[in-house]
C-alpha cells in the first residue's frame, strides 16, 4: 500500500485511511467488544478500556499474551495494519499491544502523550461513530505568540505547559484507521474533546467550535459528511470504539525474562 496518498495534508506523518474495515467487520468487532466479558474492561474516569496482546509492565516491558482470534484471523486487522506498511521500522514490524476504548456521547480523552514504550507509531481504527481528534503542542518557555483566546485555558501535562489551540484537527469516521508517526506522535500530544456533538462552523463564520480547520477532508469516504464539515453544521457522537495498535519495543517472557528487542 502507498501510504503517501493517505497523507494528512499539512501534516507529513498522519495518515487517514477511509473504509479500513467494512460495515459487517464494524458490526462484528463491536459485537466482540460488547460480548466481552465485564471483567475484560477497566473503568477509567470518562471511558473504558480493554488490552489486548498482553499487559504493560513496570519499565515498559510488556507481557504478551495471544492477540484475540478477531485481530489475527477474521478481520485480520493486525496483518492489513502490517501491510500499510506503518510499522516496516517498528521493532516487531507490526502491532503487539491493542488498547480498546469504549466512550459514550460527551466522553472523550484528555491531551497526552502515549509514551516511550511503544515504538512511536500508532494506528486507530474508529468503530460505531465518528470522533474529532485533535494534535496539541507543547508551549515553548519563551513562547511571545499569545493571543487571547490561547492564554485562556490552559492545559498542563506533567509540568509542560500545553498549547490549548490544537496545531491540527482529524476527523475519524466510523471504519477509518489514522496513522500518527514520529514527530506528531513522539512531541504532540492528542485529544477528544468531552462533547456529545461537534459543530462545523459554515464559510464566512467567526471561528469557534473547531478551532482548528480539519484537515483530512479530502481523504474522508463519506460524502454527506464532508459536506458538514466543508459548508457549517453538527456531527452527532454515537456510541464508539477505538482500538489503538501499537508496538512495545521490550517483550518480557512469562519468567520476566527479557526476549528485548530483535
Ligand atoms: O480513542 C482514540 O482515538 C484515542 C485513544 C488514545 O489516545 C489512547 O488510547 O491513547
Ligand atoms: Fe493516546
Amino acid at each position: 500500500m502507498d501510504l503517501s496518498s493517505f497523507s494528512v495534508e499539512g501534516l507529513d506523518t498522519a495518515y487517514y485511511i477511509p473504509d479500513f474495515v467494512s460495515e459487517d467487520e464494524e458490526a462484528y468487532l463491536i459485537r466482540k467488544a460488547i460480548e466481552s466479558p465485564q471483567q475484560r474492561w477497566k473503568n477509567m474516569q470518562n471511558r473504558r478500556l480493554q488490552t489486548w496482546g498482553g499487559e504493560l509492565l513496570a519499565k515498559s516491558r510488556l507481557l504478551p499474551r495471544p492477540m484475540p482470534p478477531y485481530m489475527t484471523d477474521f478481520p485480520n486487522l493486525i496483518g492489513r495494519i502490517q501491510d500499510t506498511g506503518a510499522f516496516a521500522m517498528s521493532p516487531h514490524r507490526k502491532p503487539n499491544h491493542v488498547i480498546l476504548n469504549e466512550y459514550h456521547p460527551g466522553q472523550g480523552i484528555m491531551p497526552h502523550e502515549d509514551g516511550p514504550s511503544y515504538h512511536p507509531v500508532v494506528a486507530t481504527l474508529s468503530l460505531g461513530s465518528h470522533a474529532v481528534f485533535h494534535y496539541y503542542r507543547y508551549r515553548d518557555e519563551g513562547d511571545s505568540a499569545l493571543t487571547r483566546e490561547n492564554l485562556a485555558p490552559m492545559t498542563s501535562v506533567q509540568g509542560h505547559a500545553v498549547d490549548p489551540t490544537p496545531v491540527a484537527s482529524v476527523l475519524l469516521e466510523p471504519r477509518s484507521l489514522v496513522i500518527t508517526t514520529n514527530d506528531l506522535y513522539a512531541r504532540h500530544l492528542h485529544g477528544i474533546a468531552e462533547i456529545e456533538e461537534d459543530v462545523f462552523n459554515a464559510p464566512g463564520d467567526a471561528p469557534d467550535t473547531i478551532p482548528a480547520p480539519i484537515r483530512n477532508t479530502k481523504l474522508l469516504g463519506d460524502g454527506a459528511t464532508r459536506d458538514v464539515v466543508l459548508q457549517g453544521g453538527k456531527l452527532i457522537r454515537n456510541v464508539r470504539y477505538s482500538l489503538t495498535c501499537r508496538d512495545v519495543e521490550r517483550v518480557a517472557s512469562a519468567a520476566g525474562l527479557a526476549i528485548g528487542k530483535r
